[in-house]
């Protein structure tokens, strides 16, 4: 290996280090994106009187991955495993028992009526 092909590499190297953290900046935000989503179907679904949880819904999301994957050639296991875990925790999100939940409303006036009391 010539010193060029050397510093050839190692420019790659950054290059495609430099790739990676974007690529974990995407799933970060994309993983952000589908919680405020799963959120909102939660609002939905309170308001429909439906439960939280659908289990028919999950095992069809988990299935169309883990196809996905196949089809990719990605790992179907790890796909599996990453969607289940990033289910289980927009179910809980929705159910409040998570700090990634919805905020809390804001308190209201004291005095919502306008009047002071007098
Ligand atoms: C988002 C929903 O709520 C829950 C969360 C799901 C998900 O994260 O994909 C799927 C089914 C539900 O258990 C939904 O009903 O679509």
């Amino acid at each position: 290996m010539t010193d060029a092909d050397g510093a050839d590499d190692a420019g790659r190297l950054e290059e495609i280090r430099e790739r990676i953290l974007e690529l974990d900046q995407a799933l970060v935000e994309l993983v952000g994106e589908r919680r405020d989503l799963v959120l909102e179907v939660g609002r939905l679904k309170a308001s429909l009187g439906l439960p939280v949880l659908d289990p028919g819904r999950e095992a069809r999301v988990v299935r169309r991955a883990a196809e996905l994957a196949r089809e990719g050639g990605v790992d179907e296991e790890l796909v599996r495993d990453v969607i289940w875990r990033i289910i289980a925790s927009a179910r809980d999100a929705q159910e409040g028992r998570s700090r990634w939940g919805p905020p809390e409303p804001p308190a209201g006036p004291a005095n919502p009526s306008g009047s002071d009391g007098v």
